[in-house]
């Protein structure tokens, strides 16, 4: 299970980064792009469906619930800062997708209660792809929320996120998360497309 994050450097644009996570065989991508009002976001939107569509990859937009049930996306991804995931669910019923951050298993229990799908779950280290991250959970963070989480009977599937690179996905998936959402480290290889192929290969 591998989330792509689109994002943007100087060489590729949003849409080239989802189009190369794509041709690596990522079947999950997320629509992030922070700071975008609605005229700039939709016709982003629009192509990056179609291209998900055409490849029969999930097609996430991250925080924008209106835009997401226009345009029938399959998801949303919701912060804590976001609109409350139970608003979400209700606006756009079960037919959607709805992922919901947590930094802490207060969080995940809040989401699971709440009626997320999936959590996203991090940082797993510094990155410069977010800012004002949340504390960094390393390994032991993870071990410590998929063993609480266990206790619980909390059977949500959780999607390590943050810093992550092709390197950390064997221990990252030893902690018993279901998947890695990932950006920076596809668009900084020098060949972003082989670079998916060997992080999906990685975590199915
Ligand atoms: C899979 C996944 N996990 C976490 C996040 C972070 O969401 P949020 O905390 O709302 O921060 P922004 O991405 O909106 O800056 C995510 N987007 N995806
Ligand atoms: C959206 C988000 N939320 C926590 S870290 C992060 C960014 C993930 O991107 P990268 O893999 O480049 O750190
Ligand atoms: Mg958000």
């Amino acid at each position: 299970m591998l989330q792509f994050i689109s994002h943007y450097t100087e060489e590729y644009s949003y849409l080239d980064s989802i189009r190369m996570a794509l041709e690596g065989g990522c079947r999950w991508v997320q629509l992030r792009m922070k700071g975008a009002g609605d005229d700039e976001l939709r016709p982003v939107a629009i192509a990056a469906q179609r291209m998900c569509r055409e490849a029969g990859a999930t097609f996430i937009i991250d925080d924008r619930v209106e835009l997401v049930k226009e345009l029938r996306a399959d998801g949303v991804h919701l912060g804590l800062k976001d609109m409350p995931i139970a608003k979400a669910r209700h606006l756009l019923g079960d037919g959607f997708i709805i992922g919901g951050t947590a930094n802490t298993i207060a969080d995940v229990r809040q989401h699971h209660a709440a009626g997320a799908d999936y959590i996203g779950c991090g940082p797993f280290r510094f990155t410069t792809t977010k800012k004002g991250l949340a504390p960094v959970l390393g390994l032991d963070g993870y071990r410590g929320i998929m063993q609480v989480m266990a206790a619980d009977g909390i059977k949500l599937p959780v999607v390590a996120i943050g810093g992550i690179t092709a390197e950390d996905i064997p221990d990252i998936m030893q902690t018993g998360v279901s998947g890695v959402a990932l950006s920076g480290t596809v668009l900084r290889a020098n060949d972003p497309v082989a670079e998916m192929r060997r992080l999906v290969e990685l975590t199915s």
